[in-house]
């Protein structure tokens, strides 16, 4: 019998950047034993739903573009009312990610929808679970949650950038961190009886 938690990552991207991230989150939800299936969801035709009824919990990830999600990812969003209807995705676990051109980017409005997404869902929402970092004189500009934010993990990517560069390696390990916490909630969750 394998126990092995499964966790989606369903996101889109539209240059590449935050695909980054969600290669991240992968990584950790891996090194921390669980099992992850990257699902982009540009086309609503393509999506892979089973996977997506399958998962213990289910981690959102979009670019912020114009202060919210980017317009494929919100499609997949209303896409998601038939599930919603059924409440076929209730208590499973969620968190987000995001990314953006600039530090603040109104990248927090993403997160804000993408969690109330999740609580429509009647999903369990699982937070970032890393300090702020660079907040003090002595503070590391490269540090994890270099902007100090806590729905999830935000990511800043120069806009002069390839995402072969961009976000900073500071960044993918904060994604990779939510990846690895919010696998080990699943765990948790799994063996709670009820
Ligand atoms: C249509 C559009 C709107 C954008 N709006 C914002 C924004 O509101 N705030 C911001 O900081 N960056 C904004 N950006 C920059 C992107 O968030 C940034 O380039 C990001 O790295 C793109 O991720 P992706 O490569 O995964 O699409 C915008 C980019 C595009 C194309």
């Amino acid at each position: 019998m394998s126990d092995q938690v499964k966790v989606a990552v369903a996101y889109h991207s539209g240059y590449g950047h935050t695909e980054v991230l969600a290669n991240a989150v992968a990584a950790g939800i891996e090194n921390a034993g669980g099992s992850a299936t990257i699902i982009s969801v540009a086309d609503l035709e393509t999506i892979n739903w089973d996977a997506l009824a399958e998962a213990d919990a289910i981690i959102f990830g979009s670019p912020t573009y114009m202060g919210s999600v980017s317009g494929p990812f919100k499609c997949f969003m209303d896409a998601t009312s038939k599930v919603w209807y059924t409440q076929g995705w209730k208590d499973k676990l969620a968190a987000g990610f995001t990314n953006s051109g600039s530090l603040s980017g109104d990248k927090l409005n993403s997160m804000i929808q993408m969690s109330v997404f999740a609580a429509q869902h009647s999903m369990l929402w699982v937070s970032l679970g890393v300090m702020n970092g660079n907040n003090n004189s002595k503070g590391d500009p490269q540090s994890l949650n270099r902007v100090g934010g806590y729905l999830g993990a935000m990511a800043t990517s120069n806009a002069d950038e390839g995402p072969d560069v961009a976000p900073p390696q500071c960044d993918r390990d904060t994604a990779q961190a939510l990846g690895a916490r919010v696998t080990t909630a699943a765990k948790r969750w799994q063996q709670a009886s009820l």
